[in-house]
């Protein structure tokens, strides 16, 4: 038998994809938790008093730093009042499924769930946006204004910090695609745990920046916690696909790919120009929201949305095409 190399005295179960070390189950659900509790405290994420929203999707890593958070904040008595923040994008056969399963963590981790929707929000759901725009851009128009439905839903709700379940296989994507594309402003910002931007109310970190996906997953198995799996119906996402194969081959060669890709986004250091654009908040002067710009990055697309110019031939010369709108976001700064 092998023997647990923590407690040397359970069978060990499983081999831990992060050190390769040989654990029982009940020295890697410690291990791992106490490891999430090691991030919080070394960047104080929290403060005692503070209330904090978890943007929670039914999937398996927000559904995990749901219950790892009420674990950790029981165990350690950080005094953090949580609760769980859901945004309905509309797609069906996806989020009102993954709904449901929040709505079960709400019971289960006794926390108090709101839902904001684009459809009340923006007027459209992701189902009649991609029967308009098709599903090449529709992960653009998704990621602008579900950062904002969150930051709208805290808002309401007093709040002004959002948790994210993004974890380190995420962040090892993220900055490999932004050092592939070239985006150094991105790749400046993309391993921070903790960001606050002009165009938000509301700080967002992630706590599971260390935490590997496949970690995640056993995590979840181990203490049957109830989640939701199945992939976005709309999402194509091919350049991070293309990312995620990439760190999975290189990951066979050598195990520490994942924590070494973000160490080494960390230690980029940027050269800083003296001419950067600052950047100043100020309110959207269409919809009066907190926007780092004019008008806020949702309004730029709701308005290539409501005019319906996908459908206008690439080229047309006085309204301008989903091309110039993707042109002109990348222009503004967030
Ligand atoms: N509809 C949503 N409502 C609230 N928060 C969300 C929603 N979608 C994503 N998030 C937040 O953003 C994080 C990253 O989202 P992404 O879509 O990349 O998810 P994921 O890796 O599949 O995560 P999960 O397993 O939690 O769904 C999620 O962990 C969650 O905290």
């Amino acid at each position: 038998m092998t023997v647990c190399e923590i407690c040397n005295d359970n069978k060990a179960s499983l081999r831990r994809p992060k050190t390769l070390q040989k654990l029982c189950k009940i020295c890697f659900i410690r291990v791992f938790e106490t490891e999430v509790h090691n991030t919080i405290m070394k960047h104080n994420l929290f403060y005692r008093g503070e209330k904090v929203a978890i943007g929670a999707s039914g999937g398996k890593d927000s559904t995990v730093l749901a219950y790892v958070l009420k674990t950790l904040n029981e165990r350690y008595d950080y005094g953090v009042e949580f609760v769980l923040l859901a945004i309905d994008e509309g797609i069906k056969g996806y989020r009102d499924d993954s709904l449901e399963t929040v709505d079960r963590n709400r019971v289960q981790y006794e926390m108090p769930l709101t839902v904001v929707s684009y459809q009340q929000l923006y007027n459209w759901t992701m189902d009649d946006i991609v029967e308009a725009i098709g599903t090449k851009n529709n992960c653009t128009y998704c990621g602008v204004f579900r950062r904002q439905a969150l930051d709208r839903g805290a808002l309401s709700l007093g709040i002004h910090h959002i948790v994210t379940g993004h974890n380190a296989d995420d962040m090892a994507e993220t900055v490999l695609m932004n050092i592939l594309r070239g985006d150094i402003a991105r790749l400046d910002r993309c391993t921070e745990i903790i960001t606050q931007s002009a165009d938000s109310p509301a700080k967002r970190s992630k706590p599971l920046k260390y935490a590997y996906e496949k970690e995640i997953v056993l995590y979840a198995h181990f203490l049957q916690l109830d989640y939701f799996s199945t992939e976005c119906t709309h999402s194509p996402e091919a350049f991070r696909g293309t990312a995620r194969t990439l760190i999975k081959n290189l990951e066979a060669i050598q195990p520490s790919t994942i924590i070494d890709i973000i160490y080494s986004g960390e230690a980029i250091t940027l050269k800083r120009k003296a001419s950067g654009r600052q950047q100043v908040q100020q309110t959207c002067q269409r919809c009066g929201y907190i926007s780092s710009n004019k008008i806020c990055k949702a309004c730029v697309l709701l308005e290539s949305l409501n005019k319906n110019r996908p459908k206008i031939p690439v080229g047309h010369d006085t309204i301008p095409t989903l091309a110039s709108t993707a042109k002109h976001l990348h222009n503004l700064t967030f």
